[in-house]
Formats: C-alpha cells, sequence, structure tokens
C-alpha cells in the first residue's frame, strides 16, 4: 500500500518533479551569489545610508535592500531613470543593477510554466505530489533499513535500489522542507491560506509645519536599522503631504519629513511574520547557505525520478504470469509467496509450473491472502523472502495475524523455503518465524525449512529434487533470475595449484576481449575495449556453455587493472568449474558482474582482518592489493599443502615486504600436525581480541562450513569482551562472502 502511495503518484508527477527540482535547484543560486556582492556593514541606520545615498544620488527615488543585504538605488537624472546598486558603507556606486532576466525566466517557469493561473495550479500539485513522495519514501527507506535508529546503515538491493536509496536518504530532508513551504506558498496564491498580505498604512492627512530636516536627522529612520530595511520612497515632489515611506521586516508606515516622526505605522500580523519565515525556508533568500543546501536536495529529485522509474520497471518485470493458476477449492498445492521486490515470485512460477508438469492442480498466491479458507490446503508451499532487518516482506505483512484464525485440516502439510541473503544478520528471519509459527499452530512439517542464499538457482534446483521425493514425482526446478548483461573476456593467463593434492585449483586473468575477426566495421567500431566497472569482492557470474545458470566467483581484482581475475577450484563433475578449467589462454567466456558491495573493507585506519580458506582468497588478495594506503591488514588463510596449493604465495609475500600486508597467518591441514585456520585464530586469541576490541572489522570468505567454524572461533574469542560475532554483523563490523 505504502509502495503504490509511493509509485503513483511517483509515475505520474515524474517530469514536473524533474523541472520543478532542476529549476529549484538554479534559483537556489541566487541568494548566495546576491549574498556574495553584498556588503554588510553592521550598526547603520536607515538614516545614515539615506544620508551617503543623497550626498552621490540627489535625485534619488527609491532604496531596496534585497534579503540579502545588497542595495539598491533607483533615481532620476537628466530626465532619465536609473537603477544602481550601491555600496552602503559610502553610498557610492558598485554597479549599474540590471535586473537578471534569465533568472527571472526561470523563477516564472518555476512558479507558473508561462501558464498563468493554470501553471500555478500545476506546480502547487507537484508541490504536494513531492511532499507525498518525500513522506511516503522515508517511510519506505526506513521499512527498507530495519527502523530508524538503522537509518544511517549500509544499504541493500541492485545498483538503481541502492542509488535511488542513496540519493534520497541524503535529499530527503530538503525536498520534504521544499515541498512542504511549496505547498503552503501554493496555498496562499490561490488564497486557501493567507499569506499575511495587509493593506497598506493610512496614509497621513497632514503634516507638522516647518523645513524638511535633512534624512540624517529624523528620528524614525535614526531608529531603523538598516538590516531590517526593506524600502525607503523618498517624498515624491508635489505629492501633498510629501512624506517617506518606509518598509521594515517589522512593519510598514511613513515618516514625516518635518520633524521625522513615524505616522500610521502598521506592524505585520502574525501570519505575515509565518508566511514570511515560510518564504525564506523555502527561496532562501537571507539565509544563502540554506538555500545552497536546498538547492543541492533539489538536484536530487530528477535523479530520484528516474531511478525511481527505473526501479519500478524492474520490479513490474518481476512479477511473473502464472499458467493456469488453479482456484483455492480444487487445488491439490497451493503456493504462497512473501516477496518485496518480486524476485520470489520467479521462484514461485517454477514450482508452480514444475509441480503441473507432475499433474498437479496448483493455485498460487500472495502470503496476504492467507485466510480459514486455506486450511483445507494439502500441500502448503510457502516461499518468502525477508526483508528489512529480519522482517516480513511486503506480500507476507500479514500472514502471520492471518495465521491465527486459521485451522489446518487434518491432512495439512506445509513446506517453507527461505529467501535471503547470508550478509544480513537475520538471514531468513521471517522464513524461520514462519515455520515455527505453522508448526506451533498445528501443521505438519513435510520438509525441513531450506534456506537459498543470493537467489541461487543451484539450492533452488536442489530443493525441487528434495520436494520431488517428498511427492514422489521428480520435480526439475530451473530457474535463473535476471542477470545484467554479459560481457565477451578474453583468458590472459592462468596459474595451475593443487596438482599434487589432485585438487586442481587455478587463477584465471582475463581482459575484455576484442572484437571476433569476422565482426562488421560498425561492431569493431562500437566494441568495448575496457572492461565494465567492477571492484574486488564483486561476482563474475559466468554462465558455462549448455546450461542457463550462471555461476558466481569472487573477483580477485578491480576494474582499475584492466584485468578481471577470479580463482576456481576444480568441483567433481562441476559443469562451469570443469569448462573454466579447460580454458586455454586466448580462448573467451562470456560473464557479468554482479555488484556485492557489502564485501568490502570499510575506509578508515581501523584495523581489517581478513579470513578464508581454499579459493576464498581470491578477494582478499584484492583487498590486499588495493591497500596502497598501508592500513593494518592481516590474513588468516587455510590451505591444504604449502607445496601444491599455497594461492598467491608470491604475491602476498611481496605484500607483506611492501607493508600492504601487515600479517600474514596461514594453517595447512595435509601435512604434519595440520591444522585449520579456525585453529590458527584460537592460537591467536589474545591478539585477535586486541584488534577486534581496537575497532577492527573482519572479512570472511570461503566454504559456508569453513564460515561457521570460524563464527564460533571468534565468539570464543570475544567472549571475554562480552561481544559476538551478530553485534559486529549488526555493526557492518563482520561480513561474509561464503559459498
Ligand atoms: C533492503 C533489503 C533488506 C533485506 N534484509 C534481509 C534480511 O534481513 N535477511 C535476509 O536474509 N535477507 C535480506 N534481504 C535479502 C532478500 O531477502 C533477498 O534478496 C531476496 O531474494 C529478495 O526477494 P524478493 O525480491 O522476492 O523480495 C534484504 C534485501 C534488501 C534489498
Amino acid at each position: 500500500m505504502l509502495r503504490q502511495l509511493h509509485a503513483l503518484p511517483g509515475l505520474i508527477s515524474a517530469l514536473l518533479v524533474m523541472l520543478i527540482g532542476l529549476t529549484g535547484a538554479v534559483l537556489s543560486v541566487d541568494p548566495a551569489l546576491d549574498r556574495l556582492g553584498a556588503s554588510v556593514p553592521a550598526g547603520v541606520s536607515v538614516a545614515q545610508l539615506a544620508d551617503r545615498v543623497l550626498r552621490h544620488y540627489p535625485g534619488v527615488e527609491q532604496i531596496q535592500r534585497s534579503p540579502s543585504g545588497s542595495i539598491i538605488v533607483y533615481y532620476s537624472a537628466d530626465g532619465q531613470s536609473g537603477a544602481d546598486l550601491v555600496d552602503p558603507a559610502s553610498g557610492q556606486r558598485r554597479a549599474p543593477y540590471v535586473p537578471p532576466v534569465t533568472l527571472r525566466w526561470i523563477k516564472e517557469l518555476h512558479r507558473s510554466l508561462f501558464l498563468d493561473t493554470a501553471g500555478s495550479a500545476a506546480t502547487g500539485i507537484t508541490a504536494l505530489a513531492m511532499l507525498l513522495l518525500s513522506v511516503s519514501g522515508l517511510l519506505l527507506l526506513v521499512k527498507r533499513v530495519g527502523g530508524w535508529r538503522q537509518l544511517a546503515r549500509p544499504l541493500h538491493g541492485n545498483r538503481s535500489q541502492r542509488w535511488h536509496a542513496q540519493v534520497a536518504r541524503l535529499a530527503v530532508a530538503g525536498l520534504l522542507l521544499s515541498a512542504l513551504t511549496g505547498s503552503y506558498m501554493s496555498a496562499a496564491t490561490f488564497s486557501l491560506v493567507s499569506d499575511g498580505a495587509q493593506e497598506e498604512p493610512d496614509f497621513p492627512a497632514a503634516t507638522a509645519s516647518g523645513p524638511p530636516l535633512p534624512a540624517a536627522r529624523l528620528t524614525a529612520l535614526l531608529a531603523t536599522d538598516l538590516g531590517d530595511l526593506r524600502e525607503l520612497v523618498l517624498p515624491v515632489p508635489g505629492n501633498q503631504p510629501a512624506v517617506y515611506t518606509l518598509r521594515t521586516v517589522h512593519g510598514d508606515g511613513y515618516v514625516d519629513p518635518a520633524n521625522g516622526a513615524l505616522l500610521g505605522y502598521r506592524p505585520h500580523s502574525g501570519v505575515r511574520d509565518v508566511y514570511d519565515l515560510i518564504y525564506q525556508l523555502h527561496t532562501g533568500e537571507g539565509l544563502w547557505w540554506l538555500g545552497l543546501l536546498l538547492g543541492l536536495c533539489a538536484l536530487g529529485a530528477p535523479w530520484l525520478a528516474v531511478t525511481g522509474a527505473i526501479v519500478w520497471w524492474q520490479r513490474q518485470r518481476a512479477k511473473p504470469r502464472l499458467p493456469g493458476n488453479s482456484a483455492l477449492a480444487s487445488a491439490d498445492a497451493v503456493i504462497l509467496v512473501g516477496s518485496e521486490n518480486n524476485s520470489t515470485w520467479g521462484f514461485a512460477r517454477e514450482l508452480h509450473v514444475g509441480l503441473r508438469h507432475a499433474g498437479l492442480r496448483v493455485h498460487t498466491a500472495a502470503m496476504n491472502r492467507f485466510s480459514p479458507r486455506y486450511g483445507a490446503a494439502r500441500q502448503l508451499f510457502i516461499l518468502t523472502s525477508t526483508y528489512g532487518d529480519g522482517d516480513a516482506p511486503a506480500s507476507g505483512k500479514q500472514f502471520l495475524a492471518h495465521l491465527k484464525g486459521v485451522k489446518p485440516g487434518p491432512d495439512a502439510s506445509f513446506v517453507v523455503l527461505g529467501f535471503g541473503d547470508r550478509q544480513f544478520p537475520k538471514f531468513c528471519q521471517f522464513a524461520h518465524d514462519v515455520d515455527a509459527a505453522l508448526a506451533a499452530s498445528g501443521w505438519r512439517r513435510a520438509l525441513d525449512l531450506a534456506l537459498i542464499d543470493r537467489q541461487s538457482s543451484q539450492d533452488f534446483a536442489r530443493w525441487g529434487l528434495g520436494v520431488g521425493k517428498l511427492l514422489g514425482h521428480e520435480l526439475v526446478l530451473e530457474h535463473t533470475p535476471a542477470h545484467p548483461r554479459t560481457h565477451a573476456l578474453q583468458l590472459l593467463e592462468r596459474h595451475d595449484y593443487g596438482l599434487l593434492e589432485q585438487e586442481p585449483t587455478v587463477v584465471l586473468r582475463f581482459v575484455a576481449a576484442p572484437p571476433p575477426a569476422d565482426a562488421g566495421w560498425l561492431a569493431r567500431r562500437f566494441a568495448r575495449r575496457h572492461l565494465p566497472h567492477f571492484e574486488a569482492g564483486d561476482l563474475a557470474g559466468i554462465i558455462p556453455p549448455g546450461s542457463p545458470v550462471p555461476r558466481f566467483y569472487s573477483l580477485a581484482s578491480d576494474s582499475r587493472h584492466d584485468v578481471l581475475e577470479i580463482c576456481v577450484r576444480k568441483q567433481p563433475g562441476g559443469v562451469c568449474s570443469g569448462y573454466l578449467h579447460g580454458l586455454r589462454p586466448g580462448e573467451r567466456i562470456e560473464a557479468f558482474i554482479q555488484p556485492n558491495p557489502q564485501f568490502r573493507p570499510s575506509s578508515g585506519k581501523a584495523p581489517v582482518i581478513l579470513i578464508g580458506a581454499g579459493t576464498g582468497i581470491g578477494p582478499l588478495a584484492g583487498f590486499i592489493r588495493n591497500n596502497t594506503g598501508r592500513h593494518p591488514m592481516f590474513l588468516y588463510w587455510g590451505g591444504r599443502d604449502p607445496e601444491s596449493d599455497f594461492l598467491y604465495e608470491p604475491e602476498l609475500r611481496n605484500y607483506l615486504a611492501d607493508r600492504r600486508l601487515t600479517q600474514l597467518h596461514t594453517a595447512f591441514s595435509r601435512v604434519k600436525d595440520g591444522v585449520r585456520v579456525q585453529n590458527r585464530l584460537l592460537e591467536d586469541a589474545e591478539h585477535m581480541r586486541r584488534l577486534i576490541d581496537s575497532g577492527g572489522q573482519v572479512l570472511v570468505c570461503g566454504s559456508r562450513a569453513m564460515a561457521a567454524s570460524v563464527r564460533q572461533a571468534i565468539d570464543e574469542i570475544l567472549a571475554p569482551l562480552k561481544l559476538d560475532v551478530r553485534t559486529l554483523q549488526e555493526n557492518g563490523r563482520y561480513r561474509e562472502d561464503v559459498f
């Protein structure tokens, strides 16, 4: 609901939001430029200013002060009118005053799109839409990160989602203020609220008799500080009575030239003061720094409109159509889906189709649709992601509340499959909650809860085999989530390890592939000569011939060096690892990049502890290679045999020598008195504790089993500090990349 409330006005008003944002950003610079050109002397009265100006401009008609402090004098001389910018300290001309035509043009576009009343109404509605977008966007952001207190925490999601949320996080306060003040000003334009404008003060019927005093001696002008002045209109010859008109930020009145008394003064009402403040907060006039900040935030509006539209489009694309979705009453199997960004629906569709091929009638719906009618479902499959900080995704939010009112039938059984990301401290938490709640409500668990990390197609296929056994049908589930465009790579060189141990491991270095020899002129002309952007720790998705399913390998290099490096161990029967191990220099592959921004050392001088085993060294070696700032970095790595599979040995020795690596601790398991990396950590517990206690960050890369043992070891090491891995994870100080 909240998402619709955000997306719908966003899509409808996107173009106008972009225009208003851009023009607002341009206008925001004006108060700062005005302020730059203005000199603002303190303690000068309006009487002093008028006296100084009159010395240089005997024909002065009007003196204006802009909110930023510039003084503009309108005068006539030799029958000609003119306007100058004047130095308030001397009353001398600084420059002719030329009203900024372009700026006025942009202001008109910003206010009314040059369409008078209709245009003002359109910009007013856009301001309201921006208000709604800012509030709903803020609430979505809070939900995304898992609570108000987590607002500063690293953002997750695909590239467009992260960019959208990141800019929104920076700009939302400014956009909210601009939208709120803009809506108020629009409402005032259409007299829906008052702008506090009041009638002119009563013009005096008569003034004191006697000759006019010099401006410098007029008491009302002496009592008015220059900082409060808006405008002083000098007596017009021939007007009776001839008086000064004085307008200040506090009120308006007239000044008797014969005795300097203030006549008919009318102070501004509270409503007017409120309007003036709102005007100032919207335009930044008189508050140039706020104007610039608001302008920067306004620049975010076009960006948010574009990335928001992309995110919406991606979400729509991920929503699959379900062929032959049976009615609930006649279904043999029911699939309920909990999803925030719709990717889980793709997996659900594959299961739906697979079960139908097995001859079942299948009903698939969102988890929120769960109601007492579902109690009769014989076989209930729940596929759900987790969102925020271990929370329910949008289409599963109401499930647990609805579950309380549903009585399971006598044959009812369930299977829960969770989708999540191990980078989160609460990995698949909602799936755990749903699984436990169903069991506690009397449903029979047909299969243990299974969890899928980062939409792994292989894990899903494996789970499908288990479901097939349960149902007594073969179930082949092949779902590949949409992936980014692939790039052609050419193998530059390879370094082989592990041959002695019969555990072949290879470090492969690729470059951007040149266009094929038979490519046409156009293809050669526009062929990409560089690798796409990536950083060490991101993932390369490689699609082996004969399989649509990509396999992911952590990157050991970043694109700055124009080389893409991965480290691959040959898996028995592995389709992709076998293919990669068979590659010879000069051969080509297709790969895409999947950013993994969560798995990177954070910037700063705190120590970084890198822990890995086997090919998990790949990204860790990349981090060390990039440590040109020589921040303290400690590597704990486990292999089998130093003679055979000491991956990156020469490079690591070089990094130690040039201090990119502070210490190297290795653990080899297939030697006499062999140890594993977690044993090394425990041996070095005192040192580890000190490093973590001093703000250190831990990055772990390797197999799932190794990561679990390392977690256990670190918990043990940290126990005396009353600290644990979970707390470090919540603070972004413990990150894993496991496979
Ligand atoms: C903002 C955000 C928060 C997430 N929070 C969690 C989490 O707390 N635990 C978890 O295991 N996965 C978390 N994930 C990962 C998603 O559950 C995972 O990517 C899932 O496949 C998304 O499926 P969906 O597109 O159907 O929502 C989060 C993802 C995002 C974008």
